[in-house]
This record gives structure tokens, sequence and C-alpha cells, in this order.
């Protein structure tokens, strides 16, 4: 067979992104196609640079392409991505999917989270935010050892002034600890409190972002409400520890989005401190919060579980120094937030596509 542009379209048209539910040719993700003889190059551009999938649909394309027009053939496919977006005419253009981080109860490790899930995803090409809008205690300065930074305000043509997010580690920052003396007992309270945190989406230079990340306050309250209500919230990942004290508080946070007026998808639940390792003995798992309540409560409610990640000292004590756990490369926790950022771009990936 000759091989053409549209033979190998026609071969692609036999592969399907098992997310999205439809071959890759109409899902526009073929690009770029170049035949010299044997020789065949294309672009699949993918939703996510963050995708899973990426080598499975690079095999899949190779086997097809070799089926269907040429054994022989030598094939070259370069992976790039264009990440997509709800639809949505909001003000907040530039910024592609807010996604929020939020728990049912305190001290669950949401701010851990959502700081190494900002990490790996920038760590796989994405532009990544992030607003700590924890009234309670900020934890951003901190995990990105920013204590006491302030941001600078720009002055736009307009003549509005923007708050310049801080960047660190690739990410952009912005974080109501920046605004607030660490000491003051109560820094931030109701209808300022709101107007504060929409102020960090507003009027901030955040820029293009394909994820912009927000790690929430513990539990239900005016901030979430404020939130979910003024911007276009592409999903919310619900953190939860195993314990049924935990599990009680999460399931009144997952209702809560699925409340009618609200009705933000819940991108899936992660299951943190789900274990402990000891550092000397790596292999031993000991589940002293209870196995799977995590995962159980996902099953309940019908969303999907992202994954879990064990409780282990070099994670906080990262946290602590103001460098989180996934910034190493080959550390086994960052290999589980990678599967985990994974998974998050995938269901926003999928919602989008609906
Ligand atoms: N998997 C883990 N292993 C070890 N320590 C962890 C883990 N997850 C979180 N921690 C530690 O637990 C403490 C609380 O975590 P974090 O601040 O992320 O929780 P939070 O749910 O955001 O709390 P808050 O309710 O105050 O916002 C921190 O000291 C953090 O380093």
């Amino acid at each position: 067979m000759i091989i053409t542009e549209e033979n190998i379209l026609a071969a692609l048209r036999n592969v399907e992104d098992p997310d999205l539910k439809k071959d890759l040719v109409t899902l526009n993700m073929i690009k770029d196609v170049k035949i010299n003889d044997k020789n065949i190059a294309f672009t699949l551009e993918l939703t996510t640079p963050a995708c899973p999938l990426k080598d499975m649909l690079k095999n899949a394309c190779v086997n097809a392409i070799k089926h269907f027009v040429a054994a022989d053939a030598i094939i070259d496919i370069n992976i790039t991505s264009r990440v997509s977006k709800p639809v949505d005419t909001s003000q907040l253009k530039a910024i592609k999917n807010i996604i929020l981080v939020s728990s049912g109860k305190g001290g669950v490790g949401k701010s851990t989270v959502a700081s190494n899930l900002a990490i790996t995803l920038a760590k796989n090409g994405a532009k990544v935010g992030l607003i700590d809008a924890d009234i309670y205690g900020p934890s951003v300065p901190t995990m990105f050892n920013l204590v006491g930074a302030k941001p600078s305000a720009k002055e736009t043509e307009d003549g509005k002034t923007l708050i310049e997010p801080i960047e660190q580690y690739g990410i952009k920052l912005l974080s109501l600890g920046f605004f607030a003396d660490p000491d003051q007992p109560v820094p931030w309270r109701g209808p300022m409190a709101s107007n504060a945190i929409k102020q960090l989406f507003n009027d901030a230079d955040w820029g293009a972002l394909d994820y912009l990340l927000v790690d929430l306050p513990p539990g239900t309250g005016d901030i979430h409400i404020t939130i979910c209500q003024t911007f276009p919230i592409a999903g919310a990942v619900i953190v939860t520890t195993p314990q049924q004290v935990a599990l009680a508080d999460t399931r009144k946070g997952l209702a809560m989005f699925k409340m009618p007026g609200i009705d933000i998808p819940v991108l899936g639940v992660i299951e943190n401190m789900a274990y402990f390792i000891p550092e000397e003995l790596p292999e031993n798992k000991y589940y002293i919060f209870g196995k799977d309540g995590g995962k159980m409560l996902a099953e309940q409610f019908d969303v999907p579980f992202l994954g879990e990640i064990p409780l282990v000292q070099g994670i906080s004590t990262s946290g602590d120094n103001g460098r989180p756990i996934s910034l190493e490369d080959n550390n086994p926790q960052s290999f589980a937030f990678n599967e985990i950022a994974g998974k998050v771009a995938q269901q926003i990936s999928i919602n989008n596509i609906k």
C-alpha cells in the first residue's frame, strides 16, 4: 500500500482514547503528518501533559499504522499537549481549569497534597498556579519557603492595580498568609475573607494557566460557597485520612459539592496518611488509622478514587523545610503524587469533553 496521509489517518481512526471514548482523529489530536518514503512523523496532541495514557496511546498508534498501513514503517511520534478547558464565559479566560483541594477536617494533609499536586503538574510541563485560601492557617508560605514574602503590585495600561503572584518552583503562588501577620490570631473573617479571596482570583496577574489549584480552608463554610458560586470551577479533589472521624466530615464535604446551586464535579478522593512506613523499614506498612476508608467512601459516593499517600516522615519534614517532597525526582512519594496528578488531569480532560 502506498503510504499517504489519508491512509495514516484512517489507521489512526482505529485508536480510541479510552477516557474520552472517541478516536484520536475525531478528537483532532493528530497534527503535522509528514511522510518520507517509509518514514512517518506526526504530532500527537494530548489534553494534558500529565496524561497517564501517554505511552499506551503512542504504542497503539504505532501498532495501528504497522497493521493497517505498512508493517515496515518507521514511525516517529512527537507528543505535545494543549490542556482543554470547560466551556465558560467568565472573566478568568486565561485560566483554563480551577481545581479546588478540599477536606472535611483540618490537618488531614490538604495543603501538603495541594502543594505536591501543583509541583507535579508543573513538572509534567503544565502552567500552574496555586491559591492558598486557608483563612485559618495558610501553609503555602512555609511549604514554599516564602515566609515573610510580600507580593508586589503592578499597574496595568488601563490604570488597574494587579497583585503579582510570587513564583517558586515553577508555580505562581498567592496565599492569604502573604497579606496577614502570621501571629495574628484570626486574620480573616466573614465578608472580609470572602472579598480578599475574590481579589486573589480577580485582581492578580495570573497570566495564562492550565491549572489553578485552590487550597481551601477545611470543612464547609462561607469561603467555599463564595468560591464555588463566583468562579467557574473545573472540579474538586477531596483529601481525607482513613479514620472514621475524618471520613464522617469528608462525607459532608462531598455532599456540599453535590448540593443544588453548588454542583461542582468531584474529581475524586485522595487518601492521605493511608498507612505508616517507618524510614528504617520501608517495606513495612502499618494501617494505623484503618484500611481503605477513602476508597470505600469514593465507592459509596460513586466518585473516582485517585490514590493513596502513606504517612512518612519525609513528607512532613520536606513540607516544613519549604521544599515539598515531589521536587525530588526519584522518591517513591514523588511517584505516588505523579500517579495521582495524572488521574486528576485525566478526570478534568474527561469532564471537559462532555
Ligand atoms: N502523608 C504525610 N506523611 C507525613 N506527614 C504528613 C503527611 N501529610 C501531611 N503531613 C503533615 O501533617 C501536617 C498537616 O498537614 P497539612 O498542613 O497539609 O494539612 P491540612 O489539612 O492542610 O491542614 P489545615 O487544616 O491546617 O489546613 C503537616 O505537618 C504535614 O507536613
